[in-house]
């Protein structure tokens, strides 16, 4: 039995991740070690019913060298601190990375199964032994409309996201509920009166927004009642990080090579809590009717799956609300557009920690385990 080390495990990510992993019994067919960067020599936990020893250092690299495989949701920093040492160390086991920093190394790997096995699968018989998370948007845009990239018809695509709290992490996603509630406190006595003006309430809520009295420590301005037009950080093309994260992590995932798909767009924060929203314009090859790609998507995998593109439905079933806390990526609003047959108009939700984060890691360790 493989011996994993498990970093981050008590964060965001690590959680779902371990509620994942308890979830599909894979503690059965591991002998898990907990490792920790603030609690070594605490008592570890005992996911799954599976005991283990007490906590190890993460920077400890000897600790880190006994294991075949190590999956960490720690973060870029922990990642960019322990990788090539433990590589130098001449460690010879699988790193498998929720974080971004490695992602685009010629050496490693972006793992979305259901997207991209026969990559991984190549990668790891070729004696690859990196494997990384992709970026939440550009993974559940592929879960969502894989049947189309499955089946070569995309020729490109551009997407505006609504992005989740969550992806900035757990502070944030408390901050855009303290943003709620410090509006809600102020217009509450004006909101209980019925005969209160709506443009007095909407005059005291601009003004506190503006006032800076809102708790806006990690989002920079207040999110609750607004909206951010940037995620992660500024590029010298006019790209924000995530918007350039598009093309790149895709066309890797998918391993393209020189014929690149064109991916790109607007990656805005909206204040959800942990599902990312996107709306696309995605230019077909060429005109194939609506039967057909509703059956390419609803096929693609048993998480994917379209959302009739009516009122009722849409609202019902295409909404974050509707989709928090599954594995589901809905697929919707399809429809041909005014540009011509060839121009498909979609719009996806999924849950940023889930697909986005923690799921494509747990498969990547059962790959390692029934290879
Ligand atoms: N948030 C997201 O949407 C996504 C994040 N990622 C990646 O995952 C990394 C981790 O993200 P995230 O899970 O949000 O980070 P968290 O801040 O939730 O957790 C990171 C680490 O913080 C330490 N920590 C300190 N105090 C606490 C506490 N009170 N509760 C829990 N942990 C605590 C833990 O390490 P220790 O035990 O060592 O103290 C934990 O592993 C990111 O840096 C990113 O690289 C990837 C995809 C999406
Ligand atoms: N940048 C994403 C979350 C994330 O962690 O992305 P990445 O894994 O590419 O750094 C967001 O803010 O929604």
């Amino acid at each position: 039995m493989k011996t994993v080390g498990l970093v981050g495990w008590r964060g965001m990510v690590g959680s779902v991740l371990m509620q994942r992993m308890e979830a599909e019994n894979d503690f059965a067919d591991i002998n898990p070690v907990y490792f920790t960067t603030s609690q070594a020599g605490q008592a570890a936990p005992a996911f799954g019913g599976k005991e283990a020893p007490a906590l190890k250092d993460a920077l400890d690299i000897d600790e880190l060298k006994a294991m075949d495989v190590i999956i960490t949701c720690q973060g870029g920093d922990y990642t960019s601190a322990v990788y090539s040492k433990l590589m130098a160390a001449g460690w010879k086991g699988h790193w498998i990375d929720a974080a971004s920093s490695l992602r685009m190394k010629d050496d490693a790997v972006i793992v979305l199964d259901p997207v991209n096995k026969n990559v991984i699968k190549d990668a790891l018989h070729n004696g690859t032994k990196t494997f990384v998370g992709g970026n939440c948007t550009v993974s559940l845009m592929l879960m969502g409309l894989g049947g189309l990239f499955e089946n070569g018809l995309v020729e490109w695509l551009s997407s505006q996201t609504y992005q989740a709290a969550s992806g900035g992490g757990a502070k944030h996603m408390r901050e855009l509920l303290t943003q709620m509630g410090q509006l809600n406190s102020a217009v509450a006595d004006k909101l209980a009166d019925p005969r209160s003006a709506i443009l007095d309430i909407d005059r005291i809520v601009a003004e506190t927004q503006r006032n800076g009295t809102m708790d806006t420590t990690n989002f920079g301005v207040p999110l609750g009642g607004s909206l951010i037009p940037y995620i992660d950080s500024e590029l010298e093309n006019g790209q924000s990080r995530e918007e350039w994260k598009g093309q790149a992590e895709t066309n890797k995932i998918l391993a393209t090579g020189s014929n690149i798909i064109p991916v790109d767009g607007n990656c805005v924060r909206i204040g959800s809590m942990r599902c990312h929203s996107q709306a696309f314009t995605i230019k077909l090859k060429k005109d194939v009717p609506m039967d057909e790609i509703n059956a390419m998507l609803n096929e693609h995998s048993q998480w994917s799956g379209v959302v009739p593109n009516t009122k009722e439905a849409t609202i019902r079933d295409l909404t974050p609300t509707a989709v928090t806390g599954t594995l589901n990526v809905p697929v919707g609003r399809l429809r041909k557009m005014n540009m011509g047959p060839e121009y498909l108009n979609a719009f996806s939700v999924g849950d940023q920690l889930l697909w986005g984060a923690a799921e494509p890691l747990r498969r990547m360790l059962r790959i390692l385990l029934e290879d």
